[in-house]
């Protein structure tokens, strides 16, 4: 699971309600949060269907996988990051992301957003009506870089397109 920042949740969730809307009470929500030290508002980004599965060393069945993704979007989390569109060949366990994409049930207010490295990823998954897409950047590159070919400069430039 990932967490995007910010608290203040119920001045932010008003403001996503009603964007251009700044109550009184918003403003004294985000002093107070401000004062505090501690973010305005956190969005929690579920990725264990990606992050988590692409590490089995067992290749999860994509029913098993869809019913976990159709679980989690039971849960009220925001975001579930469903799987990527990789190369199978360095990552077989994201293999079946356009099955995964069509089985899921889409739950309204869930976002369901997949990671892609490159161009040709990024097509795949516009193909597959994949509406939200994560591309992963400079952390990637600094944290993760033995785990990716090519070199980085050679990624970055359509990761920068995308
Ligand atoms: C890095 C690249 C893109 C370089 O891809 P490349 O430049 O094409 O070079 P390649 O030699 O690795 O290509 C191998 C084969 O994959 C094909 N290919 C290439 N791209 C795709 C694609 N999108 N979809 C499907 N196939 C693809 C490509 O066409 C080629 O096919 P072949 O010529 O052998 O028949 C590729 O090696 C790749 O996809 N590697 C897997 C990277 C990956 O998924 N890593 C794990 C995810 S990152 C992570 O977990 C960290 C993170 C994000 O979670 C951290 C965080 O959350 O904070």
């Amino acid at each position: 699971m990932a967490g995007s920042c910010g608290a203040g949740h119920a001045a932010a969730r008003r403001r996503q309600a009603a964007p251009g809307l700044h109550s009184a009470q918003d403003g004294a929500e985000e002093q107070e949060s401000q004062a505090s030290g501690l973010p305005e508002y956190i969005k929690i980004v579920e990725v264990g269907p990606r992050d988590g599965l692409q590490n089995e060393k067992v290749i999860v069945p994509t029913d098993t996988k869809i019913e976990l993704i159709n679980r989690l979007s039971k849960t009220g989390l925001p975001a579930i990051e469903v799987t990527s569109f990789v190369s199978s060949k360095w990552v077989p366990q994201m293999a079946d992301h356009k099955e995964v994409m069509r089985g899921i049930e889409r739950h309204p207010g869930v976002q369901y957003p997949v990671l892609t490295p490159n161009l040709k990823g990024f097509h795949s998954a516009v193909s597959a009506f994949v509406e939200d897409i994560h591309s992963y950047l400079l952390h990637v590159f600094i944290f993760f870089l033995p785990y990716f070919l090519p070199p980085v400069e050679i990624s970055i430039s359509p990761c920068i397109f995308v």
